[in-house]
């Protein structure tokens, strides 16, 4: 380790890194070239809704799990101890949600774009401004996406910084444009391989080199990194059992519910059954991916301690030290640093052409097919144009979130809260409350943005490192300083939970709950000002009869007859043949959707 803290990769590191994208781009090309041969949009985009449920459950855990997750998890670990590994409780409500609700309605009315919800619920300008929130939300969470890795890299390893970047986003943009959604979820099983192993390996040597799996457990929880369950109800907390366990179901929501690249995986898949089974699955790969990054956290307190590399000035900021160790470690284990370099971007990679395909899918179908009719073939043209087009605004993206440096796994989950959060409670709106109408859905929207952004970059700005200077007198000793600071420190915490400084200090992992919930009241309010939607004017099967199922429920004899409605209703479907594929206007919607009464609310 030189002073600058540079390691060197050996040849063999960069030629593992190499194989990584070369595998990636030859499973792109093979799709361009196998199959339809991307020829229609039906393929490109929903991959001829042909998908079994094991490769979509691991391209779905691979869509959120990018080298923001990689870097940013170990480092907070590593800092802050395993109050973070809570937010695992999330994922068991943060599933079965949208196994159970989301999944079959968005499935029953057979569409391509999350988005045809919404005008099928509301109107065309809802499902607008739907799509234009979705672009925005993905197009700033790929540039920390495409950013991470290579800042990390740079910093650790001299590595070309926005070399990385344009490797990445240029093999990476070609494999999505070329292969379509085949190609990115079996990309995605590939760079999970990859992610795994890479992460496992480091691990194991971690610990390793720290003296062995005894003297590993000893350091770190003498070292107090075991946090026990902490159950402080006071929302500024930034990490609590509440702030992560309850906080973290509606960021997954957003993400596993209502987002597009994850429901587009859903909408891919050959039965409802299918994709109900892949949400599930999704559950242990999550797990063991946030069980992985967190050990990895604990290893990297039991090699370094208190005095981490930062503290020695060696890199400037946590997001580098996974890096960093990962090159300290395995040094003397060529092509190792190597295989957790291609880790790093698979995660990466897997992460960045799912928004890409995802992107391109709702600029096409939400914002170009309504307004233009062209021939399928120009249309996949396009489509494949468009996924070109965001490769290269990610990469200007990247370029921004550099100017940014704030720790990027906060800088992730706050995107997901901020844009993420109202997309989930416009939802929501339409899904459980049929009187909520489309002034109502428009308002409750911009609202809660309006909220999310307002208490986001509030606390952002308030956050500032506010410098906490020692207050210095002749008597002081050392400890009485500390005293002091902590006194200081203190008296900070305790003004900046009164009154508007508490809001600004609301724990990240709130806002999804917080700009959701903002939607729903917003809405619902204007909604019953401006007059409330009758419940047979709602299109039939938008809406999940909260209601009628609750009392299914209750009444076990009803049950049945549900169950035996669904049957004919699905038998009806089959009836009607193959369904309009994507609704370009309301009343051609109307024609594909079950004219037997799906449960419509009461
Ligand atoms: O890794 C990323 O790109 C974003 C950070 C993790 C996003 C959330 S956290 C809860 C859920 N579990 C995951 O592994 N990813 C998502
Ligand atoms: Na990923």
């Amino acid at each position: 380790m030189d002073p600058a803290g540079h390691k060197y990769f050996t040849v063999i590191d960069y030629v593992i890194f190499g194989l990584l994208l070369v595998a990636s781009m030859s499973i792109g090309l093979y799709y361009a070239f196998t199959g339809g041969r991307q020829s229609t949009t039906q393929e490109f985009l929903i991959a001829d809704r042909s998908m079994k449920c094991l490769p979509l459950s691991l391209s779905l855990m691979a869509t959120f799990q990018s080298a923001v997750a990689i870097i940013g998890t170990p480092a907070e670990v590593y800092a802050h101890g395993t109050q973070y590994w809570f937010i695992g409780c999330s994922y068991v409500l943060g599933l079965l949600i949208p196994a159970h609700i989301f999944i079959p309605l968005f499935y029953r009315l057979h569409l391509t774009s999350v988005y045809q919800y919404l005008e099928l619920r509301f109107c065309k300008a809802v499902r607008i401004c739907g799509t234009v929130t979705f672009i925005f939300q993905m197009v700033i969470y790929m540039g920390v996406g495409i950013y991470t890795p290579a800042l990390a890299l740079n910093a650790v390893t001299g590595f070309h910084l926005w070399g990385a970047v344009l490797a990445t986003g240029l093999v990476c943009t070609l494999y999505t444009a070329l292969g379509g959604l085949k190609a990115v979820v079996w990309t995605d099983v590939f760079q999970t391989v990859v992610m795994f192993t890479g992460q496992l390996a480091v691990i194991i040597v971690g610990v390793h080199q720290a003296g062995g799996l005894s003297e590993a457990w000893g350091k770190v929880r003498d070292g107090g990194r075991i946090s026990g369950i902490d159950l402080n109800p006071d929302p500024t907390v930034r990490h609590t059992f509440w702030t992560l366990a309850v906080g973290g179901v509606f960021l997954m929501l957003s993400l596993y519910g209502v987002n597009q690249a994850q429901v587009q995986r859903y909408l891919s898949s050959r039965t409802e059954r299918e994709a109900v089974m892949s949400c599930y699955m999704v559950f242990p790969c999550l797990q063991l991916a946030l069980l992985l990054s967190c050990l990895m956290g604990l290893v990297m307190f039991a090699c370094y301690g208190q005095n981490s590399p930062v503290e020695q000035q060696y890199i400037t900021s946590k997001d580098q030290m996974v890096l960093y160790f990962v090159m300290d470690m395995l040094q003397n284990f060529p092509g190792l640093p190597g295989l957790f370099v291609a880790c790093l971007f698979s995660a990466s990679l897997s992460t960045i052409s799912s928004a890409f395909n995802s992107l391109a899918t709702v600029t096409m179908v939400d914002l170009i097919k309504p307004h233009y009719s062209m021939t399928e073939a120009r249309a996949t043209l396009l489509s494949k144009l468009l996924a070109l087009s965001y490769g290269i605004i990610c990469l200007a993206m990247a370029y921004l979130v550099h100017l940014m440096n704030s720790s990027v796994l906060q800088a992730a989950l706050s995107i997901f809260g901020m844009i993420g959060g109202p997309l989930l409670g416009l939802f929501c709106l339409g899904i459980f409350f049929p009187c909520a109408n489309s002034i109502g859905a428009v308002t409750g929207l911009s609202a809660g943005l309006l909220m999310a952004f307002w208490v986001g970059i509030g606390g952002f700005l308030t956050r500032m490192p506010s410098p906490v200077i020692p207050l210095l007198n002749s008597t002081i000793t050392v400890p009485d300083v500390s005293e002091n600071i902590t006194a200081a420190t203190a008296e900070l915490e305790a003004d900046r939970s009164a009154g508007l400084h508490g809001f600004y200090s609301l724990s990240y992992m709130w806002y999804s709950a917080l700009s959701s919930c903002t939607v729903l009241i917003v809405g619902l309010i204007i909604s019953c000002i401006t007059g409330p939607t009758k419940g047979d004017d709602v299109a039939s099967g938008t809406v999940y009869p909260v209601v009628k199922t609750a009392q299914s429920y209750l009444k076990p004899s009803t049950c049945c007859k549900t169950t035996a409605e669904h049957k004919q209703v699905d038998g009806q479907k089959e009836m009607n043949g193959t369904v309009k594929e994507d609704a370009g206007s309301q009343e051609e919607t109307q024609r594909f959707l079950p004219d037997v009464e799906l449960e419509t609310s009461v």
